[in-house]
């Protein structure tokens, strides 16, 4: 197979006030989330000015890629498109078939299996490619990557760095938490083509990042950021519940990392670094939350290697990876497919 380009496909965020409720209306047109929840994000967006931190993100990985791609000789023009907000991928897809691309490999700013982590952005490819119509590009969306040396590595070093900055004292008494999105609990029993594949991956990379930062210490993986009506259940626990069910065992320090994310958008900077460190406050907890990959050279380059790896088949080119689920360049059919929200 051969490509001639490449185009990073992310979530998407407001970038003025005004943009905060139609960019809300465009994440949950045709789901299941109560107008009190959306008022209550609104709001957090609001804390913000108005403006997520997740397009300049992106901006930020986008000219650190070129700069990579140039550096290696690596000659492929990089593109970018979101879900949910501009640019929007339909809107990339245009621009890339006028620019005469005809097969572009697709990364999407997260690691993980499920369906919002994958199957929601291959259909979001789809859509923007029925928009462009008949000669729209080709798009293959690269591999997950969730056990990847280069994103395991990078959140490995900065839980490293998070802990250097707790008291060595109370190390015994130190607590690494792994966050991730929650996603109702029938989302997560239908992820992946044999079902519970995001939390089996989350689990995995706490795992793959425990042992590089920190062997001695115990951990946890939990959830962050719930949405939908109460009554439908999601991964649980809570990380504030749980933040509570430590420090009444007798944990004096955390360590947060949020594993379920590449980079500290809103959901980092307001549920971790707002909320959950109120909550450790509260409860008198040591509290330091660990960065994300962000522009990382490391998890950089993985991307690179994840696009060249593609240029040959698997069996020639081993995919580089650190754990033991089972891994696929290609997603199956019907595999993370959504689930009827009741
Ligand atoms: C698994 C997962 C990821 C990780 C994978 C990935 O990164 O793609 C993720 C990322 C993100 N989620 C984000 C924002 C939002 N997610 C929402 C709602 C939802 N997320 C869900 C899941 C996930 N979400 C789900 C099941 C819902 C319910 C509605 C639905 O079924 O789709 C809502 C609606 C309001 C609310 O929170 O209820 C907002 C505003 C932002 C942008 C942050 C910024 O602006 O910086 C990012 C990166
Ligand atoms: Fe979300």
């Amino acid at each position: 197979m051969s490509y001639d380009a490449v185009v990073l496909i992310s979530f998407g965020g407001p970038e003025q006030p005004e943009d905060v409720l139609p960019f809300l209306a465009n994440v949950t047109r045709g789901r299941n989330v109560p107008p009190n929840r959306l008022a209550e994000v609104a709001e957090h967006y609001q804390h913000f000015g108005g403006v997520s931190p997740i397009n300049q993100q992106c901006r930020d990985l986008l000219a650190a890629i070129r700069t990579d791609f140039a550096a290696h000789g690596l000659d492929l023009p990089v593109y970018w498109g979101n879900r949910n907000w501009h640019p929007m991928l339909a809107d990339t897809v245009a621009q890339m078939h006028h620019d005469g691309v005809r097969s572009a490999l697709g990364f999407v700013t997260s690691a993980y299996g499920g369906y919002s982590s994958c199957r929601q952005y291959l259909e979001d490819i789809a859509a923007a490619r029925s928009a462009v119509g008949p000669e729209a590009p080709r798009i293959d969306k690269l591999r997950q990557y969730w056990d990847h040396p280069g994103f395991v590595e990078p959140h490995a070093a900065a839980v490293s760095a998070a802990l250097a900055t707790l008291d060595a004292d109370r190390r015994e008494s130190t607590r690494l938490v792994f966050t991730a999105h929650s996603i109702p609990v029938t989302a997560a029993a239908a992820a992946g083509p044999e079902g519970g594949r995001y939390e089996a991956q989350l689990r995995e990379t706490a795992r793959l990042v425990a042992e590089r930062a920190a062997p001695d210490l115990r951990y946890d993986l939990v959830w962050q950021s719930r949405s939908g009506p109460p009554q439908v259940p999601w991964l649980e626990p809570d990380v504030n519940d749980h933040l509570r069910a430590l420090a009444a065992d007798g944990v004096t320090s955390v360590v947060v990392s949020p594993i379920g994310f590449v980079s500290d958008h809103l959901e980092v900077v307001w549920d971790l670094d707002t909320e959950a460190a109120a909550t450790a406050k509260q409860l008198g907890l040591d509290f330091v939350r660990a960065g994300t990959p962000g522009t990382d050279p490391g998890f950089v380059s993985m991307i690179r290697e994840l696009v060249t790896e593609r240029l040959n088949p698997a069996d020639t080119v081993p995919r580089r990876r650190l754990g033991t689920l089972p891994a696929w360049d290609t997603c199956p059919d019907g595999c993370c497919l959504p689930v009827r929200r009741p």
